[in-house]
């Protein structure tokens, strides 16, 4: 016997009972209810496998142009707060989930997942089978995606994924860095001056740097290498960000000039792929990529294994075996991904064997994940501590 329909949407619930269509570039088509905005949407379908963690997620700048399918089956049970956002906005292009939280439950929820989502005008779907969808993108790999709550025929709404952008290929850098320079100060004395190039910086980055006495200076993808030795910098940081590697030359070039200026550099995901550029290899697009919060990473320099945060669909391509020599010094492949051997970090050492700089494809600023990975802010922190006192 059919339930009784509740006599009203108890408050801070999802409406949820408009239909939404979603559309793979193959053809593939799913049906399911809308979440979040109406309206209609276009990317990259991706899918995380973090159980935990969805606010940093859809406030993660390089998932922009990105439709974010979660593997976790129930999304939204802890609600949003004001504490956990990665950036000052939604960036996910999309979102699938298979069963949305009807109540969330938390002592820091202020709002629903579905109220940000439709206050930010970020589009939806829910009821999907979301196991299958993403078995259908780990054998095919990931594609372009449409999701519609305004069209109902999917060989309309196929033939606009079609003309939709492809993530190879794009440069989306500036599109979600800073307008502006600014000073994230140091926690206690001012130990260290970091310049860090916003190619779509997650918060936690200049907060873990910040604790370790470092004053950072978050500036835009644009910035020149004057105005990087404006700062007076004792290190150069290159952040995560969303877009094609391959599809960036000013940032590298940027990056070339300050090694040859002998800065100590330290990259993140974007910047471990500028980095590799930087020195020479190519990158490439990874099947489907690897994102969520529990990869493990062998550190090949002590031969410890971390779990890991990861968010990325491209990848350095490096020998991994022996030292590459480069005008800027010898290159290694620093750490590897237990899962399928894919680069995650790089290491470039001058003529005397001394670290000088180095970057990984994973997050260890890990908001949300393990903090395995944290000892690389002090191994960069050891990095500029020799340089100072050499
Ligand atoms: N998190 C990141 O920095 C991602 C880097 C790049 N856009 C990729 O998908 O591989």
């Amino acid at each position: 016997m059919a339930l009784p329909a509740p006599a009203q949407t108890p408050s801070g619930t999802r409406s949820g009972t408009r239909s939404a269509l979603l559309v793979l570039e193959d053809g593939r088509t799913f049906r399911g209810e809308s979440f979040g905005a109406e309206g209609e949407t276009f990317g990259e379908a991706v899918f995380s496998t973090g159980m935990s963690g969805y606010q940093e997620t859809l406030t993660d700048p390089s998932y922009h142009r990105q439709v974010v399918v979660m593997t976790a089956p129930h999304v939204g049970n802890t609600g949003m707060n004001d504490e956990d956002t990665e950036s000052s906005r939604i960036w996910v292009a999309g979102y699938v989930v298979r069963d949305p939280a009807r109540v969330p439950s938390n002592w820091r929820s202020v709002r629903t997942l579905d109220d940000d989502l439709r206050d930010q005008g970020v589009v939806g779907i829910s009821g999907v089978d979301t196991r299958a969808l993403t078995r259908h993108l780990r054998e095919r790999g990931a594609m372009r995606v449409g999701i519609s709550t305004t069209e109902n025929d999917p060989e309309r709404l196929l033939q606009r994924v079609l003309e939709s952008g492809e993530m190879a290929g794009s440069n989306l850098s500036e599109a979600v860095s800073t307008p502006e320079a600014y000073v994230v100060p140091a926690q206690g004395e001012r130990r260290f001056t970091v310049a860090a190039l916003d190619l779509g910086i997650k918060s936690n980055t200049p907060r873990m740097l910040s604790e370790r006495g470092v004053e950072v200076h978050v500036l835009p993808a644009t910035t020149t290498l004057e105005d990087v030795r404006a700062v007076a910098p004792d290190g150069l940081f290159f952040s995560n960000g969303p877009g094609d590697p391959a599809a960036t030359t000013a940032q590298v070039q940027l990056l070339q000039d300050a090694l040859r200026a002998g800065i100590p550099y330290f990259g993140i995901c974007f910047g471990n792929q500028l980095f590799g550029r930087a020195l020479g290899f190519g990158t490439y697009k990874l099947k489907y990529g690897h994102r969520g919060i529990n990869q493990p990473v062998m550190d090949r320099t002590t031969g410890k294994v971390e779990v890991t945060a990861h968010n990325h669909g491209f990848a350095v391509d490096a020998p991994m075996e022996g030292s590459t020599s480069t005008e800027f010094g010898d290159v290694t492949v620093s750490h590897v991904c237990l899962n399928d051997d894919v680069v995650e970090g790089l290491e470039l050492r001058d003529a005397d064997g001394r670290l000088t700089s180095f970057s990984v494809q994973y997050h260890p600023e890990a908001a949300a994940g393990p903090h395995d990975a944290a000892y690389l802010f002090d191994r960069f922190v050891d990095l500029m501590t020799e340089r100072k006192d050499a």
